[in-house]
């Protein structure tokens, strides 16, 4: 249902490397997010046996809280790191035990200024505790066709790059920075290329067409 809002809206998706996505067993997505929007484009690559990880707020937005909570998102609490790494490190069990993919939103919260925000680290701690690869995946910005200060809202296309998984086999918890650096880079080129901005894009970036 929520990928037919596409049609509504005019929004128009080409999408390469869901070959990536055919892992062998679990593993953690990674992906930029950039508004509501991100729930169509969601919804538009979603592999099978494949969970959220939410904000807990959403959980009291009535219905919708109630289908989040049946299609077995993972509500943490943002505002309690203690209880956020709890969360997680139940969880990385549970994804070996049932083989389920889980997907993070890095950057921890919307962001729709053109670049992307320092990653979290709960993500790549997530894989290196089950040892599962990290599939990062880029949606290009929003901002040609979306921008709610500008009060703009028009048709648009949107690249969607599902990119080769991370091994985290072997990896330690001290190696949580590295690879959560590496994923940042590899993500955030990947964002300027499908985007069609300059890689030192900050703040105000603005495609070439505009
Ligand atoms: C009728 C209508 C129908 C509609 C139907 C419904 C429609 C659709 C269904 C939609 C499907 C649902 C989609 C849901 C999308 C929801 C999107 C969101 O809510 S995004 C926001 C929530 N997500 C996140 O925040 C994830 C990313 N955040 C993290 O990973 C964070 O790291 C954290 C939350 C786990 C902790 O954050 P924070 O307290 O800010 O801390 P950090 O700076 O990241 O870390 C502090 C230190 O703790 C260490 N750490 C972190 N995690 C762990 C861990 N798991 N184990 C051990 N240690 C951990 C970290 O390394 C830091 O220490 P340092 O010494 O600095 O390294
Ligand atoms: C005008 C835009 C309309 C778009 C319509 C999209 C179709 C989707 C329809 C219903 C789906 C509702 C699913 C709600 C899930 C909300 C996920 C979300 O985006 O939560 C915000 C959270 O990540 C970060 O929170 P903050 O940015 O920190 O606060």
């Amino acid at each position: 249902m929520v990928k037919t809002f596409k049609y509504i809206y005019g929004l128009r998706f080409e999408t390469k490397g869901l070959e990536n996505f055919q892992v062998e067993g679990p593993c953690v997505i990674v992906s930029n997010h950039q508004s509501i929007l991100d729930m169509i484009g969601l919804m538009e690559i979603l592999p099978d046996n494949c969970v959220q990880i939410g904000k807990k707020e959403l959980l009291y937005m009535g219905p919708v809280g109630l289908i989040m909570y049946l299609g077995g998102v993972i509500f943490i609490n943002r505002k309690s790191t203690s209880n956020a790494k709890t969360v997680m490190s139940g969880v990385a069990q549970t994804m070996l035990d049932e083989n389920v993919k889980v997907w993070v939103y890095p950057e921890g919260t919307r962001n729709g200024n053109g670049d992307l925000l320092p990653f979290k680290k709960g993500a790549f701690h997530l894989a290196i505790q089950a040892q599962v690869p990290i599939i990062p995946v880029v949606y290009s910005s929003f901002s040609s066709f979306y921008n709610p200060a500008k009060k703009l809202f028009i048709s648009g296309k949107i690249r969607v790059e599902v990119l080769q998984p991370i091994e985290t086999k072997g990896l330690k918890a001290e190696d949580v920075a590295d690879l959560t650096e590496r994923c940042y880079s590899t993500m955030r080129e990947t964002f300027f290329r499908l985007s069609g901005l300059a890689s030192e894009a900050n703040g105000s970036a603005q495609s070439p067409q505009q």
